[in-house]
């Protein structure tokens, strides 16, 4: 099948645009790895042009338009669905605590409310609130009801959408998209709408970052007949969102911690605090439900709208806290540029191109890989070509790795063998075992001093760990190893529970009950796991960063033993899966990769061969050719030969 236009993304970005794509002709597809999944279903729905107080004119201009089509966009929607998106242009209420400064935006209808006047338009308000603004012109949607509604329609309009399907790469060719490889195998179209959320990184270098915001709703107590609030109140760290259907939204947290998933107490509990002194009488409602989700976060808060740097490739992306907002405007100003080719003047402001000092979109796997060097120069010349295949890196608990190989430090002759191999490896992840730094077992002293912990990002492991007790406690060690060495931030721990000396199998129990342990503890938990599809499962619900399934016992070089589970595990995980242990060739690394795995861990057969760097150097090669070739498709198998020259046309005696 071939699509006009292919939707990569189906949030309320990637839906708008696909029904004004559809209604002005072209044949859409939607491509989505789990509607559900998205921030679109976690927002509160405010539409809040006014009262987020926005200081750059280009997204009030943008925050405007789009407030102003929601009245007709919804009134379309719900005509051609006979559904409600829950649209109530019941304005924004925002109470202060102390005399206000004066507002950053002048130009937004605003009235301020003294004490008296704003406990008159709205009782019950916490004793502290001292005025407040009003914003008339704000409102809200119910953007669940509105997600719905949106698939609805584009249904009903024929959009093609498919859930289920995972875009792993956008393939290239001489500067145009040739195609996206999927869990399902390639899909081409003419042009391509990468609409993916917060997740948008995964497929092209953009500095798009999750921003975690954590939610709950109450419901109006059944005792009162009458909805207490009609107008958003938008507060201090809170905002609290009342629907016509008797629920209150309260929201959100902001949190920088990758995708974490999870509701936290602390999270919950500032939520309610916030709450609560804003308006006392929630402190009896009931609870409904807690959620969390990730908003699209670009450094200067402000979407990716427009061209990108292939012709056929457009961006719309990045809409951070006012996604749900800026859905009209967004799907009429891409379906402008897509079917016109029409730039509306506004979209300058939104272009990829403003980051370009710090990130280049235009930067190939083959060259990032090869490049990437610790700080040293490695001598690989791979070929410059243009037939790359886009690969934004390794992202693990957000954060992005160009290298898809990460190494160990055991086992070498020599610190200064270990060195060279680390940085021919081009690995940007090396895991440490905390234990043995510790003691300064032989051949680890003065290993943490051996690498530059500016340039390589510690994985400190616990190996020698045989209970799920000292796992955790060893994890902890880790991190404060990894802050003394300079690494603040670092919360990654590679959790090995291993009580068996011979095989060194992990226990699966230990570490399943170690990963819900250390996750809680605000860890980024990657098991190394027997290849097992369930406990790989179990360990990703609980909240693990990766999970690690060994290939071969550790140190045993046998190479992919467990290749029909890992080709499970793949195909279910939603997190990164890094084949672990056991890989004894650089063919085996590849066989790997070409499979589908995220990343590999490879120490021994660096360590142990006979000329360690140049081994390094290899396994280098073979991962970026697998991962290559992962990405390139591999031809169906075939029963039969084919003849690869043509059979007809050839010369008959
Ligand atoms: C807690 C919270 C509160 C918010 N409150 C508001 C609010 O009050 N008002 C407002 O305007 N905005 C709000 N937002 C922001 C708003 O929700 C987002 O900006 C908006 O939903 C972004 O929409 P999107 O379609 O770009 O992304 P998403 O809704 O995240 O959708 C992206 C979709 O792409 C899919 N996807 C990702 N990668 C791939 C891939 N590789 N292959 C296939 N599919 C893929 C995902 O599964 C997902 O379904 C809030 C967000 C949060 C988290
Ligand atoms: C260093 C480390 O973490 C190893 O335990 C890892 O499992 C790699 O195994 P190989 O040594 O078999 O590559």
């Amino acid at each position: 099948m071939t699509s006009d236009v292919l939707i990569i993304g189906g949030g309320v970005i990637g839906l708008a645009c696909a029904i004004e794509l559809k209604s002005r002709g072209a044949n859409v597809t939607v491509l989505c790895r789990d509607f559900s999944a998205a921030a679109s279903h976690a927002a509160a729905g405010m539409l809040a042009s006014d009262a987020e107080n926005i200081a750059n004119e280009a997204m009030l201009s943008l925050c405007w338009r789009s407030r102003a089509l929601y009245p007709e966009w919804t009134a379309k929607l719900e005509k051609l669905t006979g559904l409600s998106t829950g649209y109530w242009p019941c304005g924004i209420l925002a109470p202060v605590y102390q005399q206000p400064e004066t507002r950053t935006n002048d130009q937004s209808p605003a009235y301020w409310l003294d004490k008296s006047a704003i406990e008159l338009y709205q009782p019950g308000l916490g004793a502290d609130v001292i005025g407040g603004w009003w914003y008339p012109e704000d409102g809200q949607v119910d953007n669940r009801a509105l997600a719905q509604v949106l698939r609805t329609a584009a249904q009903s309009l024929g959009v093609e959408l498919k859930d289920g399907i995972k875009v792993e790469a956008i393939a290239q060719q001489q500067g145009q998209v040739i195609g996206v490889q999927t869990n399902t195998g390639l899909i081409r179209a003419a042009h391509y709408l990468l609409a993916a959320g917060a997740w948008a990184n995964e497929l092209l270098p953009l500095p798009i970052r999750p921003r975690k915001g954590q939610m709950l709703s109450l419901q109006v107590p059944e005792f009162l007949p009458e909805l207490p609030l009609t107008r958003v109140l938008f507060g201090e760290n809170i905002y609290i969102v009342p629907r016509r259907n008797r629920s209150i939204i309260l929201g959100a947290t902001s949190e920088d911690v990758g995708f974490t998933p999870h509701n936290t107490p602390g999270g919950i509990q500032s939520l309610l605090q916030a709450a609560i002194r804003l308006y006392p009488q929630l402190e009896n409602y009931p609870i409904q439900e807690l959620w969390w989700g990730f908003r699209p976060a670009t450094p200067d808060e402000l979407p990716i709208l427009g061209n990108s740097h292939c012709p056929n490739l457009t961006l719309a992306t990045g809409h951070y806290r006012n996604g749900i907002l800026l859905a009209p405007v967004t799907a009429t100003l891409i379906a402008d540029l897509i079917c016109s080719q029409t730039a509306d003047p506004l979209l300058t402001n939104f272009h990829y191109s403003r980051f370009q000092a710090q990130t280049s979109t235009t930067t190939s796997m083959l060259t990032n890989s090869a490049n990437f060097t610790n700080g040293n120069r490695t001598n690989l010349s791979l070929p410059s070509s243009e037939f790359h295949i886009q690969d934004s890196g390794l992202i693990i608990a957000g954060k992005t790795f160009k290298s898809r190989l990460m190494t160990g430090t055991g086992k070498y002759r020599s610190i200064e063998e270990m060195q060279r191999s680390v940085v021919a490896s081009g690995c940007q992840i090396v895991t440490v075992a905390v234990r043995r730094v510790q003691t300064k077992a032989a051949g680890h002293e003065g290993l943490a001093e051996a690498l530059d912990w500016n340039k390589i990002w510690m994985l400190p492991n616990t190996a020698g760990c045989q209970t799920a007790e000292d796992a955790i406690r060893v994890a902890r060690l880790g991190r404060e190893m990894a802050k003394l060495l300079g690494q603040e931030d670092n919360n990654f721990v590679k959790l090995e529970v291993i009580p068996d000396a011979k095989y060194l199998l992990p226990d699966p129990i230990g570490t399943l009950q170690a990963a819900e342990q250390l996750v809680k503890e605000g860890f980024a938990v990657l098991p190394y796991i027997n290849a097992d599809p369930m406990l790989a499962k179990r360990l990703e619900e609980v909240g693990c960063a990766t999970v690690m399934p060994l290939a071969a016992p550790i140190g045993s070089g046998q190479g992919l033993k467990t290749t029909a589970n890992i080709q499970i595990i793949i195909e279910n995980a939603n997190i990164p899966v890094v084949v672990d242990a056991g890989i004894g060739a650089p063919s085996e690394a590849s066989e790997a990769m070409e499979l589908g795995a995220d990343a590999l861990l490879i120490n021994s057969a660096i360590a142990l061969a006979e000329n360690a760097p140049a081994m390094a150097y290899a396994m280098n090669l073979a991962t970026v050719a697998g991962r290559m070739a992962y990405l390139a498709g591999r031809m169906p198998r075939k029963d039969y030969a084919s003849a690869s020259s043509p059979v007809t046309g050839t010369i008959t005696s």
